[in-house]
């Protein structure tokens, strides 16, 4: 690997070998300690394989620990470091594409993963943005929230691309932080 690439492997862990992985196999945006993760785990079966970004090591290594205890941590790998970095890595240096993704990191960069998850996925696929209403307040075009601004222009991108159909769902939640983006590839 070369590039920005060498700080995500270097620094952190290697960038698992995906051209093994056969079977229904997923991409996490945003792992806090793997609550999302082990479902996605259990979901995926034991064919089926997970890779998980996380900003924060230390919240990697408790992700680890739950998954371990879960029984899931076979079909996972936890990937430390800027989720943008380590998917654009995937991104160049690999080809197996995911069945579905899941992107629930720091939401101004939903376009960002949203733009790098379309690489890593193929028509048919499925992506999943957690957190896109924020108790109605994405329907506020003049908001300097940045997570409602980056909510805004991942919807916005979507619209633009005739190859996505997409819907969001409205949740229930009490902090701000509901509702469900998910899209497929057509
Ligand atoms: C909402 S939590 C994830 C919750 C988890 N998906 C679940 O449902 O159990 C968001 C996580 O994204 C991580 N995060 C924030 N910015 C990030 C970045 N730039 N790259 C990767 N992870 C990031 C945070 O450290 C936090 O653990």
């Amino acid at each position: 690997m070369a590039g920005e690439c060498d700080v995500v492997v270097e620094d952190l862990r290697p960038v698992p070998d995906w051209n093994h992985l056969a079977g229904v196999d997923s991409g996490e945006f945003g792992t806090l300690a793997g609550y999302s993760t082990i479902w996605l785990a259990r979901a995926v079966g034991d064919e089926g394989r997970v890779l998980t970004l996380e900003l924060e090591e230390t919240i990697a290594a408790i992700a680890r620990e739950n998954l371990e205890r879960a029984g899931v941590a076979d079909r996972v790998d936890v990937v430390g470091g800027p989720a943008a970095q380590s998917a654009q890595c995937l991104a160049d240096t690999h080809t197996e594409p995911f069945d579905l993704v899941f992107i629930d990191a720091d939401k101004p960069s939903n376009p960002a993963y949203l733009a790098v998850a379309l690489r890593l996925t193929r028509p048919g696929a499925v992506i999943i943005v957690d957190d896109v209403v924020h108790d109605g307040a994405v329907v506020d075009e003049h908001s300097d929230d940045v997570r409602v601004r980056g909510v805004r222009q991942l919807v916005a991108d979507i619209a633009a691309d005739p190859s996505l159909e997409a819907t969001a769902v409205q949740t229930v939640g009490v902090k701000g932080w509901d509702g469900l983006l998910i899209l497929r590839r057509t």
